[in-house]
Parts: C-alpha cells; structure tokens; sequence
C-alpha cells in the first residue's frame, strides 16, 4: 500500500492565495488493477492558470489542479514500464493510479543531461506556449520589433529568446532588477523594470519609438491598454493571458481599448497552447535541439518540498520566479 498526500482547495480563493486556503489530505492507494499505473511525482508546475481555473472548474475540497512529471513505480500496463516518466495532469499529489489514457510520456531520448523538469517549463507547455504564440498566432517575421510582459517568466523568457532566434528586436518587461538583467543575459535588445518606471508609455517608447509589430500579452489590465497605443499600424497581439487581473476579486476598470484597436487596425487573438497539439511532439524536438545548441537558455525557480507547493504557487504569483516556477518532492 502506498500513502497519497495532496493538496486540497479548502476554501475558494477571494483575492490573493492564503495558507489557510490549502491543506494537506492523506490517503492510503489501492494496488493498480490491470491496465493501470502507479505513479510517484519528481517535479510538480505551479502555474497562473490554476489561480483562475480554480474558481471554474474546482469546488472546495477537491485536489488542486496541476500537472506534474511523475515516475511509474508500479506498472499493470505494457505502454508505461516501470521506470519511465511521464507528465500528467492529476494535480498535487505524491502518488496517483492511472489507466495511462490521460498520460504522455516523455520526449523518446530525453537527454540525460538536461533535467527532467523542463518538460513542464521551456520544453513542455509554457515553451509550447511561447512558440505557438510565436509562430502560429503572430506569424513573426525577421527584423519585427515584438513587445512581451511577465518577460523573464516561464513563457515569456522563451517568447524573447525565440524572437531573436528569428532575428527580431525584442523588448521585455519584468518586475525587478534582477529579472531585467537576466533579460539582458537573454539577449533581449531592451528590457525595463514596469515597478520602477513613472511612465509606462515613456518606457515603451524609449524602448521602441518606432512602435511594436507585435506584442505577446501575459499581463492583461492596464498595461495592455497602455501597449496598444504604441502598436504600429496593422500590429498583430497574441493574447496569453492576463496575469494582472487573476487575483482580482471584482473586476477592474480601465479605459476602452476599442477605439485604438480599430483605428491603428490591430489584430488580437487570444490563444492557447492545446490548439495545435497535433504540433507537439515536432515542437519539442525543436525546443529542445535550442536547448541543446545553447540558443534557448531554460531557467527554473526550484521550490524543494511537496510540503511547500502553496508557497511556491502564491511566490510564483507574486512574482518571485525568475524562469519556470517548479518543485521539487
Ligand atoms: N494561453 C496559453 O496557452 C497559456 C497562457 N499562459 C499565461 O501566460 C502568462 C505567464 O504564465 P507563466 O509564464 O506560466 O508564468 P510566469 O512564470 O511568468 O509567472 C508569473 C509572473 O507574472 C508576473 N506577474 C504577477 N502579477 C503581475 C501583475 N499584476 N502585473 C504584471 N506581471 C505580474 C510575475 O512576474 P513580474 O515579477 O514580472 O511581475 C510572475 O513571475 C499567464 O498570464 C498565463 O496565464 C501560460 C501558459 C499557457
Ligand atoms: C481566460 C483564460 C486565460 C488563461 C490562460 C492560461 O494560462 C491557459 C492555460 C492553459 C491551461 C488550461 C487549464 C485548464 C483548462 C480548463 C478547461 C476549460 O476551461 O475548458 C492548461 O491546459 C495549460 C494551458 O493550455
């Protein structure tokens, strides 16, 4: 018998995350039965969506949504041997049965040098993420000057590196010094610290005073608006997400972007990842040929400690993260 901790969504968030939103529940897993899985966790993704997603799809005392890369220990199931890895998404749990229907296993000769985490970081869903953001929704092309927020997290930071992959001028914003010269390490051309600045527009003009073709959005709420009056004619946005607007309790108010978009003719397209999943298995490769050639550098903010995931999530929301925000059981 195997003992499962997880942890449960004990009251639904109002605003930001607490502690004693969370706990912890244990319980004992039956053997797997035939065609099933036991499943040990190695690294657990504390991601932006599960603040949001919680309220929609989760009600108070289930587990926490998530998706982890996890270890068969125990296999009923000729597909998952004992010993491969897998990422699944049955939230924040130590141990899980599965029946394999729901798992994907890991890229076929994962190198061993290169740590099993980053298939829920730069080569997994946020690099997926990036590079169909990217690609597919604004169409990038060389010398595009591309405009990205929350620039030195786990999207972004593979947003500004695969612009300039592609030959473009790559702008980035990001909330401390710190983030601002790991963006600079990065080779993004500019990059800003959005807490420290007295003027938003003045920062994105400095940057660029021609304006952006493109703007990968992660932040939503006001930056976006303040964004959009600097797009040049017929510039094209990738919404991601709008992180700025999570916690919020009640929804902000703000200027009217509806004018601006059709004056300057924008194009805006929210996206997500799971669109193009027939792509998947050749965009990995992809990220991970960067990874290997030293062009995609994929920086991980490690928590050690299952015990410590709500602390991790909520450091993640508030911004503490440089890279992908991963823990380590
Ligand atoms: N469409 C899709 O398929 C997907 C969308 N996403 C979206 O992409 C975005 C980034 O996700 P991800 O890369 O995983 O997370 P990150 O690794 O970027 O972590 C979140 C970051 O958001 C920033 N942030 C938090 N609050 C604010 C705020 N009020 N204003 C501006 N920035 C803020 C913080 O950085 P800082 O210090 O810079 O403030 C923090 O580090 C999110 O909006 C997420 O929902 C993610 C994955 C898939
Ligand atoms: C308003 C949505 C913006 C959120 C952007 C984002 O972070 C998306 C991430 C997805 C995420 C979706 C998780 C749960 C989906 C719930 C199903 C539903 O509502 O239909 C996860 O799949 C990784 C990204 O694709």
């Amino acid at each position: 018998m195997v003992q499962a901790k997880s942890w449960v969504l004990v009251k639904h968030f109002d605003g930001f995350p607490k502690d004693s939103d969370f706990a912890i529940k244990v319980e004992e897993l039956p053997e797997p039965k035939d065609g099933e899985v036991l499943l040990e966790a190695i690294f657990l993704s504390v991601d932006p969506y599960m603040r949001l997603f919680s309220k929609m799809h989760m009600k108070e005392g289930d587990v926490m949504i998530g998706t982890q890369l996890a270890k068969v220990i125990q296999s009923k199931n000729s597909a998952f041997p004992v010993g491969s890895h897998v990422v699944t998404s049955c939230g924040w749990t130590t141990h899980s049965i599965s029946d394999g229907k729901e798992l994907t296993p890991v890229m076929a000769d994962w190198p061993e040098d290169v740590s099993l985490s980053l298939a829920l970081g730069a080569i997994g869903m946020p690099g997926l993420t990036g590079l169909y953001g990217i690609e597919e929704v604004l169409g990038l092309k060389e010398g595009e000057t591309l405009l990205v927020n929350a620039a030195a997290g786990a999207v972004g930071s593979v947003v500004g590196q695969i612009a300039k992959i592609k030959g473009c001028k790559v702008v980035g914003s990001a909330g401390s010094e710190a983030k601002v010269a790991f963006l600079k390490e990065l080779g993004f051309d500019e990059a800003f610290n959005y807490k420290t600045i007295t003027s938003l527009e003045e920062a994105l003009r400095k940057a660029s005073p021609d304006g952006y073709h493109c703007f990968f959005d992660n932040v939503g709420g006001d930056f976006s608006n303040v964004a959009l009056e600097q797009m040049k004619h017929f510039g094209r946005v990738a919404l991601c997400g709008s992180i700025s607007v999570y916690n919020d309790s009640f929804p902000q108010t703000g200027i009217f972007p509806h004018t601006t978009i059709n004056h300057k003719e924008l194009k805006i397209q929210g996206f997500w990842d799971t669109q193009w999943k027939h792509k998947d298995g050749e965009s990995l490769k992809r990220l991970m040929a960067w990874c290997k050639q030293g062009k995609l550098q994929c920086r991980e903010h490690v928590t050690k400690g299952f015990e410590n995931m709500p602390a991790a999530f909520m450091g993640m929301l508030r911004g503490d993260n440089i890279g992908k925000a991963i823990v380590a059981v």
